[in-house]
């Protein structure tokens, strides 16, 4: 049963009417006092709670009720109806322990979804999981998040718990630990799995091309629009987005994205039309979004929009005893794909690369590994290999720091870059090519075309 705490008559006959709807029964109640006596008496299963339950107030009360709520029933789901107005309000609830919140007036349909994920998630709260590795593969597919660190096997766990609900989670991390695996293995285990999982790299959009990047444009609606383009949330539709680099986002698209994460609607660039979007949002950053909130550089509403679940993945070297379970299963994928079967790694090198530093994480291991496998001619890669490209790494690593924009061209880069590769194998085209992750005949048309001298080899 579902308690509706307001004392606008008219809201809670609407309320009640849509719950009936949709299956749920409900009980109104007008103030504080009625409010409790319900949720001690009642078998109640969430509540949504108005903030300014009371007319004559600013809505602190609704604040006080909400404490008065978790101290009687602590895991009880609570979901805040707020006005526009009153988004700080919402704010400090959601510190406080509410589920979620809604601005009024209110879509049925989000309303109806926020609801449902929190009383789904209260439910796998409250049983207790604790399948082991084995299992949690089998039943999930995760035989590609590799590791048996109890940090990884808690993230595992924490997927399990809520890839069925719609709850956003925001996914924190170094770079290289593994949050867009993560991102698609919730998607994957979704209801929403057959959709499309769009990813979004927001730290490579600029703030005059938000929106006609996240909601499309319309041909002619600005200079350049020659044609229609359909934005990433119509292509995200039913399924799921993944934004990562959230951290990255300025201020001015931070409200932009905020109105959608409220309401599910947003107008096409162009056409004035409001239209309606129905997905699961995950987010991704390697920068503290608390500190940033501090620094007013990240909104703090937008904060508690998209953390209603936090998964935090460890740098590597907090679990770098997985150093030895990662690099096998690296190595197993590229006898694969290289038909190299083999290729093997002898226990003293095991033991060298996890003592390794690795900043860049599971994609530095793998890369090295890579790059190792590739460039050495023996099956049995011992210290001595990895050294050589593990320096090699190092020196691109720092030559990515890239140029400003605008200095230099995409061409000039990829000049450089096939010069330096040149220079590296000794003009050998199938290691030049391998190692740049082109096909030969690209490489040399590009050869040609940049005038770099080579020689014809078979
Ligand atoms: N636990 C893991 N098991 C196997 N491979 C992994 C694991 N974690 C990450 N990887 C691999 O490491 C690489 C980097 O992972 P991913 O792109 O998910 O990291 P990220 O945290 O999203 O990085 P960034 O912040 O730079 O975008 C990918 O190739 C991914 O498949």
């Amino acid at each position: 049963m579902i308690l509706i705490i307001d004392d606008d008559i008219a809201v809670c006959a609407s309320l009640n009417l849509l719950l009936k709807q949709e299956g749920f029964k409900s009980i109104k109640a007008n103030g504080p006092e009625e409010a409790l006596g319900h949720l001690k008496e009642k078998a109640i299963d969430a509540v949504l709670l108005d903030m300014n339950f009371s007319m004559e107030t600013s809505g602190e009360d609704g604040l006080v009720m909400l404490d008065k709520i978790k101290e009687l029933r602590p895991s009880l789901p609570v979901i805040l109806m707020t006005g526009w107005g009153s988004i700080r309000l919402a704010v400090e609830g959601m510190k406080a322990g509410a589920a979620d919140f809604i601005n009024k007036p209110w879509d049925n349909d989000h309303l109806m979804n926020a609801l449902r994920t929190a009383l789904d998630l209260s439910a796998e709260q409250q049983t207790p999981l604790a399948l082991t590795r084995k299992k949690l593969n089998e039943k999930y597919g995760f035989e590609n998040i590799v590791g048996e660190d109890p940090q990884l096997l808690e993230v595992l766990q924490t997927i399990v718990r809520v890839c069925s609900t719609d709850v956003s989670v925001l996914i924190i991390g170094e770079s290289g630990t593994g949050k867009e695996l993560i991102a698609e293995a919730i998607h994957e285990n979704s209801l929403r799995r057959h959709k499309s999982f769009v990813k979004v790299n927001l730290g490579g959009i600029s703030s005059s091309l938000f929106e006609s990047e996240m909601f499309g444009h319309k041909r002619g609606a600005f200079t350049d629009a020659r044609s229609d383009r359909v934005g990433r949330f119509e292509l995200a539709d039913k399924g799921t987005i993944f934004l990562d680099e959230i951290g990255d986002l300025d201020l001015n698209s931070q409200v932009k994205l905020l109105r959608v994460l409220q309401d599910r609607k947003y107008e096409v660039l162009g056409d004035s039309r409001t239209r309606s979007v129905d997905l699961r949002v995950v987010c991704a950053t390697n920068r503290d979004l608390r500190e940033m909130i501090a620094d007013n550089k990240f909104r703090e509403d937008l904060y508690y929009r998209i953390n209603l679940i936090i998964i935090r993945l460890p740098p590597l070297r907090e679990r770098a005893a997985d150093i030895p379970v990662l690099t096998n299963y690296f190595l197993k994928n590229m006898k694969e794909i290289y038909n190299r079967p083999g290729l093997r790694i002898d226990k003293k090198t095991l033991n060298w690369l996890e003592s390794l530093p690795l900043p860049g994480n599971i994609r530095e291991l793998k890369n090295l590994i890579e790059r190792t496998v590739l460039l050495s001619e023996r099956d049995l890669l011992g210290i001595k290999d990895f050294e050589q490209h593990l320096e090699q790494q190092r020196l691109s690593n720092v030559a990515m720091t890239l140029p400003a924009v605008g200095t230099v061209s995409v061409d000039d880069m990829e000049l450089s870059m096939i010069r330096n590769a040149m220079v590296f194998h000794q003009n050998n085209i199938s290691r030049v090519a391998k190692a740049l992750g082109m096909s030969r005949g690209t490489l040399y048309r590009k050869l040609e075309k940049y005038n770099i001298p080579y020689e014809t080899q078979n």
